[in-house]
């Protein structure tokens, strides 16, 4: 059986399913080509990431697709629903990238809380007056340890991000719509478990109490922070989106900062991708990243090789 891995699948994966007989391509074929793709190549598995999209007319025109992977969590890109009422197996892999997305977003509020998106580009190519200007300029950061970081969505990456936090000495305050109490164990190098019980509290409360804000919700219609949630936050609150672009309001995000209500902000996700509003990319109180959340040696192989082993139970 053929599996087209679109956008890509790690060597792991692609060792697990040729170990059961698979055939799998890495080609990537351009969305408008697709259809045809899969029809030519009899192609059973189709896997993507969040760049190739699987809609209602891919499915109804690739009638011997049997299974759409999505190497990831978030499924915004397929027609899950249509799929599976079409008798067509929908996967994902909800777990493998959770702990990554939290290490990026910690490494964007490490160095949003002492400058490094800029200070990494500004160092002195212009001699010792711009060392010692830089080092005035960036002379006011700010520890983690002892303040409080509002997580936004206490799904499994909420919870992993709210693991390195506490990890961190932060004070962790988090809201769900869907849950109102998590247990958390964090694991240490040597064996030990220290076990945390959150409770979930308003998102108010969240926005007015947080020094640090992480948003990790699915995608949605509505915005979750626009102007309104701006408006309750602490002056100079520090804030990442490493969720889904279109659950910030851009426009409001970039007023915030004029206003001094946000201090800095990371996004690794965008309301227009591949190609975000200049407006952003050209703003320095922003650290940004191209969707990389999950892009990490061990996430991707996790993902591959769930997938592979999801694959195999489904079709033998
Ligand atoms: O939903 C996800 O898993 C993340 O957004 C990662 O997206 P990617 O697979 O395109 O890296």
């Amino acid at each position: 059986m053929k599996v087209l891995a679109n956008d890509g699948i790690s060597q792991s994966g692609i060792d697990a399913l040729e170990k059961a007989g698979y055939n799998v391509s890495t080609t990537t074929v351009a969305q408008e080509q697709l259809i045809n793709y899969i029809n030519e190549n009899d192609i059973s598995v189709l896997l993507v990431r969040s760049a190739t999209t699987v809609r209602k007319d891919l499915i109804d025109a690739c009638p011997g697709l049997k299974i759409i992977g999505r190497g990831g969590v978030g499924m915004d890109n397929i027609d899950v629903e249509y799929a599976r009422e079409q008798g067509r197996s929908v996967i994902n892999t909800p777990a493998a990238s959770s702990h990554s997305v939290a290490e990026l977003v910690f490494g964007h509020l490490y160095g949003l809380a002492r400058f490094l998106h800029n200070a990494n580009r500004e160092m002195p190519l212009e001699g010792d007056s711009n060392f010692k200007g830089l080092k005035k300029a960036y002379a006011k950061g700010t520890e983690l340890k002892g303040k409080t970081l509002g997580v936004l969505g206490f799904g499994r990456i909420g919870q992993a991000t709210a693991k390195v936090a506490l990890g961190a000495g932060m004070k962790v305050v988090a809201f769900d719509p869907f849950l109102e109490t998590a247990n958390l164990e964090l694991d240490f190098f040597d064996g030990q478990k220290v076990s945390f019980d959150i409770k979930t509290i308003s998102k108010e409360d969240v926005l007015k109490q947080a020094d640090f804000i992480t948003l990790h919700v699915p995608a949605q219609k509505e915005y979750v922070i626009d102007e309104a949630e701006f408006n309750m936050m602490k002056d100079g609150v520090i804030l990442a989106n490493a969720a889904r672009g279109g659950v910030l309001n851009e426009v409001a995000l970039v007023k915030a900062i004029e206003s001094g209500k946000v201090a800095r902000a990371a996004l690794d996700v965008f309301e227009k991708e591949p190609k975000p509003e200049m407006q952003l990319l050209m703003n320095p109180a922003l650290s940004l990243t191209p969707h990389t959340g999950a892009a990490t040696n061990e996430a991707q192989d996790r993902i591959g090789t769930e997938l592979a082993s999801q694959i195999i139970s489904i079709l033998g």
